[in-house]
């Protein structure tokens, strides 16, 4: 069983906590991070988490999946949601189970926002809840991993 999750976050995330509280709330990304990882630690699983404004490091860190035992992903794509099928393909090509998680909902939100090239390939996905939203990915994914042999 494999014991280690991988959380990625998009573009601009590195922002949280600064501006646009009113859709993306006050926590910052290393509250997010630091949270998830004690959460997970608490369960006796390992969790790494990367943000990076650059589609190519998101895609290699997919990659990476393929030889380091991942055995679940928590990604929020931010913009990438909305335009890359490049990062799609990656996420489909290395066949980890993921979730997609918006801090905003998404769908109450400007219509270029509400496609996601993500979601029909995601166990599941989460928008609108804020931090919270990641919060319950993780549980589902401890709960995932933890039921496998
Ligand atoms: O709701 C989300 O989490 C989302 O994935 C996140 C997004 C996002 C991520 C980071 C920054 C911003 S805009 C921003 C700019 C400055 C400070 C805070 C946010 C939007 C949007 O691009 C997506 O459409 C929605």
């Amino acid at each position: 069983m494999s014991r280690s999750i991988l959380v990625l976050h998009g573009p601009n995330l590195n922002l949280l906590g600064v501006r646009e509280p009113r859709h993306y709330g006050r926590d910052t990304l290393d509250d997010i991070n630091q949270r998830l990882a004690e959460q997970a630690k608490a369960a006796g699983f390992a969790l790494t988490a990367l943000q990076s404004n650059a589609e190519h490091v998101l895609i290699e860190r997919i990659h990476q999946c393929l030889d380091d035992g991942t055995g679940f992903i928590l990604i929020n794509p931010a913009a990438f949601t909305h335009t890359s099928v490049a990062l799609r393909d990656a996420l489909a090509a290395v066949k980890v189970p993921f979730i997609e998680v918006h801090l905003s909902n998404v769908h109450a939100r400007e219509p270029f926002r509400q496609h996601s090239y993500f979601s029909d390939l995601a166990l599941g996905v989460i928008c609108g809840l804020g931090s919270h939203g990641y919060e319950l990915a993780l549980a589902h994914a401890l709960r995932h991993l933890s039921q496998q042999p």
